[in-house]
């Protein structure tokens, strides 16, 4: 037997469906939304909407799709408070201080590793956050890695294959290579959707991430790119050849890379979104990503967390919402579309019936629309305006992952 959920008097509904409302965000005012078990079944004007099992009043205030963050490294043990506070008196990041993260990793039990993620997907949760990506990649053995993925798909949405994290202090980076293309990537790939590496001065060059690239495509696995994170780099246009489904950081990008990541998007099909991530940009005194330009050139633009004891220890979406309004100048429609449906399509979660590699079918997340999880997140406020126009405050009124409400 079916349960439908009523949620009505809603102030601002923030679709992402164009042909429901106004806008990127499809916005209508004085609507309803009808949840049927795990899904949407009904979205539009309040006066219209049929009843319900269970009625919610949304007492005018804002209803959003949930956050997706597609790109998280939340499998770890430790922190690096030492690392961040040199990092404020003036020292710059660098790839290395990974390694930290990776023996802290390797000496943690399972049921500490798990505990540990378990906490930083509820604080995620709790700040409206939905949907989730989170990458291995601070295990870097062949045990370590799968042990990560194994903890991973049992908690969160998406796991992706970082094991081309930074080449581990104890190995030769030829036959780490090897390695993480070869008999790591197998022994992991039954655990995740998508493989991902860090291309970057200190981790590893082109030739080197194009076969990982390769590597991950010979076996059917989405890939994306850390690029462009420290400084202009090979990143961006190694990831459109590929067609990498993201890449994530682009810090710093030359008009080349930006006409590469709209080109990607000509003609219909998924193109590379340009995952940007304020946080980390503020965290590591790093430029922020040109996010404005990216869109300017009709690039998917996604925003996320980056959530990760190094460069990003944070899940707030809202924080990397507002300071992606307040200082890279996107509206706010803009980014909050970025943080939602942008993070669905670097996920390939923005479709029905998309069947990840393993052969299972996605939900499609990041809208409020018929058939779509229904994923929602109230604010205590009228508009998502508030989000970036109240920096800071704790807005998140209420959550509902899979119309089970959780907040
Ligand atoms: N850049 C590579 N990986 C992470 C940082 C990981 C770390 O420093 O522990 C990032 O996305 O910023
Ligand atoms: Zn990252």
């Amino acid at each position: 037997m079916t349960h439908t959920q009523l949620i009505d008097n809603i102030g601002e509904l923030t679709t992402n469906d164009p042909s429901l409302g106004a806008g990127i965000g499809g916005r209508i005012s004085g609507a309803a939304v009808v949840i049927e078990d795990n899904r949407i079944a009904w979205v539009g004007p309040a006066s219209q909407a049929p009843a319900a099992d269970e009625r919610f009043d949304a007492a005018g205030r804002a209803l959003l799709p949930g956050w997706v963050d597609s790109h998280t490294h939340l499998v770890f043990a430790g922190d690096r408070t030492a690392e961040f506070e040199a990092r404020m008196a003036g020292e710059s990041y660098a790839a290395g201080g990974i390694n930290v993260t990776v023996a802290a990793t390797r000496a943690a039990s399972d049921e500490a590793l798990a505990a540990n993620l378990d906490r930083l997907v509820t604080e995620a949760r709790h700040g409206g956050t939905t949907t989730l990506e989170t990458k291995t990649g601070y295990g870097l053995t062949v045990a370590d890695e799968v042990r990560s993925a194994q903890i991973a798909c049992q908690i969160v949405d998406a796991v992706t294959f970082l094991g081309a994290h930074v080449v581990p202090a104890e190995a030769d980076p030829v036959d780490y290579l090897a390695l993480v293309t070869g008999p790591m990537l197998d022994a992991v790939a039954p655990y995740v959707t998508a493989v991902d590496v860090f291309c970057e001065a200190g981790a590893f060059d082109r030739a080197a991430s194009a076969r990982v690239l390769e590597a991950a495509g010979a076996r059917g696995l989405a890939t994306r790119v850390h690029g462009n994170q420290l400084g202009h780099g090979p990143g961006v246009q190694l990831a459109v050849e590929h067609g990498a489904l993201s890449v994530d950081h682009v810090g710093f990008l030359d008009d080349a890379d930006v006409a590469a990541l709209a080109d990607s998007w000509r003609g219909g099909g998924h193109g590379t979104v340009a995952t940007v991530l304020p946080a980390c940009d503020l965290s590591t005194r790093m430029p922020l990503a040109p996010a404005r330009q990216l869109l300017d050139a009709g690039v998917t633009v996604a925003i996320a967390s980056n959530g990760n004891p190094g460069t990003s220890y944070t899940s707030s979406m809202a924080f990397c919402v507002a300071t992606a309004v307040l200082q890279m100048r996107l509206t706010i429609q803009e980014a909050v579309h970025a943080a939602t449906r942008g993070g669905a399509i670097a996920l390939g979660m923005h479709e029905d019936g998309w069947l990840d590699p393993r052969g299972i079918a996605q939900p499609r997340v990041g809208v409020i629309a018929e058939g779509a999880r229904a994923d929602l997140h109230l604010l205590d406020a009228p508009a998502a305006t508030h989000l970036a126009y109240r920096p800071g405050m704790p807005l998140t009124a209420a959550v509902w992952r899979a119309g089970t409400r959780i907040v």
